[in-house]
This record gives C-alpha cells, sequence and structure tokens, in this order.
C-alpha cells in the first residue's frame, strides 16, 4: 500500500507549537530497578498537524503522551501545553488545563451506556457547567458524519461509530490539543479507517492538533508526520509517511528481520 493519506497542505495551516516537550525525561524507580522511559526528548507538536508516535513496545510512547498530557509528572526538563509550562503547576490548576486544553480518546471508547450519542459528545461541557458553542458543535457532528444517529445509544452504534463519538467528544470542547492512545486498537479495519479518517478531517477542516500512538503503520499514514521513538529517545521524524515507508522503518529498527523481537510479520509492536 503506498497511498499518502496525507500531504496535502491545509489552507491557514499555521506553525504555531501547540505542545512542546524540551529535554523531556522520564525516570521510573530507584536504583537497580531504575527505568529510563524518555531520555531527554525534545518534541514540537505544531498546531493543526497530525503526528503518529510509533517505536517498539516499551520505547516510551505512552510516557511521553502522559507527560504532555499532565497525567503523569516528569524528572527533567519541560513540557508545554501552549504557553502554559506543566512543571509546577498545582493539582487544581492541571486539572483546570486538562479539562480546557487537552482532549482523550482511548482505545476503550468509554461512553456511557445510558445517554445518548449527542449527550455523550456534550457531557465534559456539562460536567463543567460550560456551554457547547453550538455552531462549533454542528460542525463537529457534520464532520462526525452521525448527524443521524446522534439519538442512538452506546449499544446501537458500531465499533467504529461509538469511537466517532468518542473522538467528537474530545473535539467538543475545542482543546487546543487532542492525545490519542491507539484509538483504533479495538476496531476492525474497515471501522479503524473510519475513524482515522474522522481524526484527519478534524485537521484538516477543524485545525485540531493530534497526537496518536499507534503500532500500525497504516494507521501511521494518516497523520501528517511519523516520530519514532526507541529505548526513550526520538530516533526519527518522518513527514508524510505512507504505510509502506513506515513499515520499512519499523523493519530498519530491527535489523530488517520481521520476526525480529518487538515486531511481528504485519510490522505491529507485540
Ligand atoms: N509506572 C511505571 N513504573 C515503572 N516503569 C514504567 C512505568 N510505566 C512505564 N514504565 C517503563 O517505562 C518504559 C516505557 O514504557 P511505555 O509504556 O511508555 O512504552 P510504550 O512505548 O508505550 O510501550 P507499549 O508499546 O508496549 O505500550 C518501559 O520500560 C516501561 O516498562
Amino acid at each position: 500500500m503506498t497511498t499518502t493519506h496525507s500531504g496535502v497542505p491545509t489552507a491557514g495551516r499555521t506553525t504555531a507549537v501547540a505542545a512542546r516537550a524540551t529535554d523531556l525525561t522520564k525516570v521510573y524507580g530507584q536504583g537497580e530497578t531504575q527505568v529510563v522511559a524518555l531520555d531527554s526528548v525534545s518534541v514540537d507538536f505544531r498546531q493543526a498537524q497530525f503526528t503518529a508516535i510509533m517505536g517498539p513496545s516499551g520505547s516510551g510512547k505512552s510516557t511521553l503522551m502522559h507527560c504532555m498530557a499532565g497525567l503523569d509528572s516528569i524528572s527533567g526538563g519541560s513540557a508545554r501545553i501552549g504557553d502554559v509550562e506543566l512543571t509546577g503547576l498545582k493539582d487544581k490548576k492541571l486539572t483546570q488545563l486538562r479539562r480546557d486544553k487537552i482532549g482523550f480518546v482511548f482505545q476503550a471508547f468509554n461512553l456511557l451506556p445510558t445517554l445518548n450519542a449527542l449527550e455523550n459528545i456534550t457531557l465534559p461541557m456539562d460536567i463543567a457547567g460550560r456551554k457547547p458553542d453550538r455552531a462549533w458543535l454542528d460542525r463537529v457532528v457534520e464532520t462526525v458524519g452521525l448527524a443521524g444517529r446522534l439519538k442512538h445509544r452506546p449499544s446501537q452504534l458500531s465499533g467504529g461509530q461509538q469511537q466517532r463519538v468518542a473522538v467528537a467528544r474530545a473535539l467538543a470542547s475545542r482543546p487546543e490539543i487532542i492525545f490519542a492512545d491507539e484509538p483504533t486498537g479495538n476496531l476492525d479495519s474497515r471501522s479503524g479507517a473510519e475513524v482515522l479518517g474522522f481524526l484527519r478531517n478534524s485537521v484538516r477542516e477543524l485545525g485540531q492538533t493530534v497526537v496518536m500512538v499507534t503500532h500500525d503503520p497504516v494507521a501511521a499514514s494518516y497523520a501528517d508526520r511519523v516520530v519514532f521513538l526507541a529505548d526513550g529517545r526520538i530516533v526519527d521524524d518522518m513527514p508524510d509517511p505512507t504505510a509502506d515507508m513506515v513499515l520499512e522503518r519499523m523493519l530498519r529498527f530491527s535489523g530488517g528481520a520481521p520476526q525480529t523481537p518487538g515486531f511481528d510479520a504485519k510490522g505491529r509492536t507485540s
């Protein structure tokens, strides 16, 4: 598969930085059990850009995302969302920042079964006591392509549709950045393509910034750029990726042998 899913620059795309890590270090444990999960990582996530983060199991992908999203503390360096430095923020401020500036999409859709799709989408804002911007919400719903299903409960939607509701929920409050942790990990390839197409549209059409951890080269090919991690360091930064380019790069990590531990024959990490 050589199709590039990205590469068409969007009119009006800016180069402002939505999130930035500078010499970001994260160490777990102490003494003999110490693990350096991130080793002086510096990376910018630009506004209206879709970035995939890839790398072998244990390379630090989730740690990078959790540190950038203020879900985990950092050991050294700096992590910023917009111009806000996360280190030193008190819990309350951090919670506020996560609520107001960051959207999350996880592998499990985390929808409430008793609420319909629209209620699920607006739930975080309802909890925060904020009124959704109606015009924006309409645009999100239109981009989601679920206009006819907003009254459906999660159990009445396919897996792909449920995950699109979860993405719409992350978009609804217009966060500065969305972090997605293997958002298609639980989906069949068709539903996965639906969700990835929607994520890409949210970047192209709504100017959203998305950072996605994935093991899948096809999923990564929907992004504008792939950042590769190995042993807690950035080892490559690939613009306009195709699935083939990504797979080839992954195989190089493992010395060209598809069966080398860390990546299996499909190029997915174990
Ligand atoms: N809470 C923790 N305590 C101790 N070590 C941890 C903790 N979380 C992660 N690590 C270690 O940090 C390193 C990076 O882990 P991380 O989960 O970020 O990798 P990953 O690239 O996301 O892996 P995977 O693809 O398997 O999800 C690993 O060696 C892991 O064992």
